[in-house]
């Protein structure tokens, strides 16, 4: 696999740092998340392939045990608050001192500088300050976030994850480590860069919810079909718009022209009337082999069962029975190859990581005993 030989540790968080972890297991790192002895059950959902280690960072052993651990590593991933880490003594410079090929990433809301850089906040919060929420939202309707998609996890755990794979590749020319700074806010900023860049060609210039791809235009929209279920209409384009039309059997003689803004209520009265007289599978069975541009709208349950789904394996199951998108995108020689067992529980791997770190049992037992580290030690043979 790609990341096959990097070895992550990974500070327990809330959901883009674990989705960074993730990303990174799936092509092959071996990621290990260091997790609070003090938590009962992890609510890590984003853990496939990963190993869990349970260490009180609130003890001098455990914050030199875990000093040890980075050190023998490629790359440190810190979700937290700024400034926590360097309570802790586990800032970036003590490290990079010491190896000086280390990766310190750290993925925080609002980054490591700035006024707003200690402030607690959720995904909501960063898409709010990265301007993206003020245009995200049907026409006449407040701002409305698309689950935490965006800032968490396209512009948080993605866009931390690339920063990682090239730090690692400049580390190839350079042979130096470097610390990263991925803020959600300018991680969601960037991923709606086609929204900033394109204000001069004149396609969000009307109110939210009114432009051509904010739910605006009728031929970029859903629609209800008679079995309560929905399809997507994408057909932007004049000819694809055609075979939407036709599709539809609307008469384009009938109908105003596709880019009138000021016809558009009329549009979309004509397509949610035409949509609404036929169920969504037999819609599929319209456009299928089309160029309309027109989908079902998927659920979770239907969704692996779609034949081109299926057709190219889009969705696993693990070994609980649960399933779950497959890693992307598709590598030729070197493809991810995701776990299938059940998330770790907490500590679960303590003692086998430490062994592989090079502590001896004697150790690791005296760890325990004194709480720095938590783990199962009849399981592991102690
Ligand atoms: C919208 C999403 C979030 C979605 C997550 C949800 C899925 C879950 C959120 C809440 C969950 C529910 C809740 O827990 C209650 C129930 C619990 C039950 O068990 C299950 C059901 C629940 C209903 C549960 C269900 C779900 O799991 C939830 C609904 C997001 O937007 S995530 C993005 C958040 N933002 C960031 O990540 C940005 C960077 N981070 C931060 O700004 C802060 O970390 C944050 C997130 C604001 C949290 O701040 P907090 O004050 O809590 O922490 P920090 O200041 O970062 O400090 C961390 C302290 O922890 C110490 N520490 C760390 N590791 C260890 C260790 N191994 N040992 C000991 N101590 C450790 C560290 O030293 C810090 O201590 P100090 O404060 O003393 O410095």
């Amino acid at each position: 696999m790609a990341l096959a030989g990097v070895r992550v540790i990974e500070l327990a968080g809330l959901a883009p740092a674990p989705f960074c972890g993730m990303i990174l297991a799936d092509f092959g790192a071996k990621v290990i998340r260091v997790d609070h002895t003090k938590t009962g059950m992890s609510l890590d959902t984003q853990a496939r392939g990963k190993r869990s280690v349970a260490i009180n960072l609130k003890t001098s052993e455990g914050v030199s045990l875990l000093k040890k651990l980075c050190l023998q590593s490629d790359v440190v991933l810190e979700p937290y608050r700024k400034g926590v880490m360097e309570k802790l003594g586990l800032g970036p410079q003590e490290f990079l001192k010491e190896n000086p090929r280390l990766i310190y990433a750290r993925l925080t809301g609002y980054g490591q500088s700035g006024s707003y850089a200690s402030a607690a906040g959720h995904d909501i919060n960063y898409l709010a300050m990265s301007g993206l929420l003020s245009r995200l939202g049907r026409s006449g309707e407040k701002p409305y976030a698309p689950l935490n998609l965006i800032a968490d996890f396209a512009g948080g755990g993605l866009s931390c994850a690339l920063g990682i794979v090239l730090a690692l590749l400049e580390r190839e020319r350079s042979g130096r480590g470097q610390v990263i700074d991925a803020s959600m806010v300018e991680g969601a900023a960037y991923v709606g860069s086609f929204a900033w860049k394109s204000q001069s060609i004149g396609i969000w210039d009307r109110p939210r919810g009114e432009n051509l791809l904010d739910s605006g235009a009728p031929f970029y929209d859903t629609y209800q079909t008679s079995d309560g279920k929905y399809v997507a209409v994408g057909a932007i384009e004049p000819q694809f718009y055609t075979q939407l039309l036709k599709g539809l059997d609307l008469d384009p003689g009938s109908l105003p022209p596709q880019m009138s803004f000021a016809d558009w209520p009329e549009l979309r009265r004509i397509f949610t009337e035409r949509f609404a007289s036929k169920s969504q599978e037999d819609w599929s069975q319209v456009f299928d082999g089309t160029d309309a541009c027109v989908t079902p709208v998927l659920s979770f349950q239907q969704v692996s069962s779609h034949p081109h789904n299926q057709e190219r394996n889009s969705f696993l199951t693990d070994s609980n029975g649960e399933e779950s998108p497959r890693p992307a995108p598709v590598l030729s020689r070197t493809p991810a190859e995701p776990s299938l067992s059940a998330n770790p529980f907490i500590g679960e791997h303590t003692v086998e990581v430490l062994n592989e770190f090079g502590f001896k049992s004697e150790e690791i037992e005296q760890l325990m005993t004194l709480g720095v580290v938590k783990g199962d030690a009849i399981k592991a043979k102690l």
